[in-house]
């Protein structure tokens, strides 16, 4: 009974959200385990087959780091951001495009939908410029999105599952690493998304980064944007991607425990949601 009792739960969700964009941002815990990674990589192709349109961004930032330590290459992050000189771009560009994005994609392959590949040079998914950190300092060639070309993923998204890495290059054709959940937010943004989720390592947006149980449920895009102004560390780029999500027409922005199985599942189609929602501003 209980399990006929979860799909019938699940039922009105799966009406609502019936042919809506949701854009996944996935990283944190959930990339690194090998049987969660096999999980994510079911959960999507359901969505898929019940009539949503998942559109993945994935992160990769650990294994970014593992490769640039065996390289004895210099590691630093400010806000969040990580400090990218030309090497550490082509480093970040091996590791994202061809070993992350090429995982994803052959697993929800096997999983049944075929998914496709992209980083923002493939069909010119999206141009960047420099950024500078959140304090004004230069932090190398860290790009933010300028322009998405919205057609590309569309025409894609009609036959494939979109697997975006976030890395691509400006108007003079330079390389940059771009964080994903900001290259998350800039897609779900530009595609007028229903729903942009971000699933990470802890669970959900902390009052208090010590206390794993302090998660702020809900907060408007307004609050989000006061705490910013003294937020550092990886919260930070994905609460400002919730924000300029919203601030995008996204309607609902959710930060999830990819630590948890089924944790998008969980998120969309029960009525106890998880994490953090960011909705707009009241
Ligand atoms: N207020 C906060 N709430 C939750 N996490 C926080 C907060 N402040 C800093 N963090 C840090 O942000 C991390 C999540 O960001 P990040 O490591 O970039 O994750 P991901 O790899 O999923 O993008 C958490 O593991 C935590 O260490
Ligand atoms: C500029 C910048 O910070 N780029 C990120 C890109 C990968 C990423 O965002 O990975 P996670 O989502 O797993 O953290 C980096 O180099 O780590």
């Amino acid at each position: 009974m209980r399990d006929v009792g979860t799909l019938l739960e699940a039922l009105p969700y799966i009406r609502e959200f019936h042919g809506k964009t949701v854009v996944i941002k996935y990283g944190g815990a959930a990339m690194n385990d090998p049987a969660l990674r096999e999980e994510f990589a079911r959960d999507v192709v359901l969505l898929k087959y019940v009539g949503l349109n998942p559109i993945i961004v994935h992160g990769g930032g650990p294994d970014i780091t593992a490769y640039m330590n065996r390289l004895n290459m210099p590691v630093e992050f400010i806000g969040g951001l990580r400090v990218s000189d030309e090497d550490t771009v082509e480093i970040a560009k091996m590791v994202l495009v061809g070993k992350v994005n090429k995982d994803i994609v052959g697993r929800i392959n096997r999983h049944g939908q075929p998914a496709v590949g992209l980083s923002g040079d493939d069909g010119q998914l999206f141009r960047v410029s420099t950024m500078l950190g959140p304090g004004g300092e230069d932090i190398g060639f860290v790009g933010k999105i300028d322009r998405v070309d919205v057609g590309v993923l569309t025409h894609i998204a009609e036959d494939y599952i979109p697997v975006v890495a976030s890395v691509g290059a400006d108007r003079t054709g330079r390389s940059h690493n771009v964080n994903a959940d900001e290259a998350a937010g800039a897609i779900a943004r530009a595609l007028g998304a229903y729903k942009v989720i971000f699933l990470t390592d802890v669970a959900g947006w902390l009052r208090d980064p010590a206390d794993p149980d302090s998660v702020i449920s809900e907060a408007g895009a307004d609050e989000v944007e006061t705490a910013l102004e003294h937020m550092q560390g990886g919260m930070r780029p994905k609460l400002q991607a919730c924000v300029e999500a919203i601030h995008g027409g996204v309607t609902y922005a959710h930060i999830i425990d990819g630590r948890l199985p089924h944790s998008l599942l969980l998120e969309l189609f029960t009525d106890a949601g998880i994490g953090t929602k960011v909705r707009p501003a009241t």
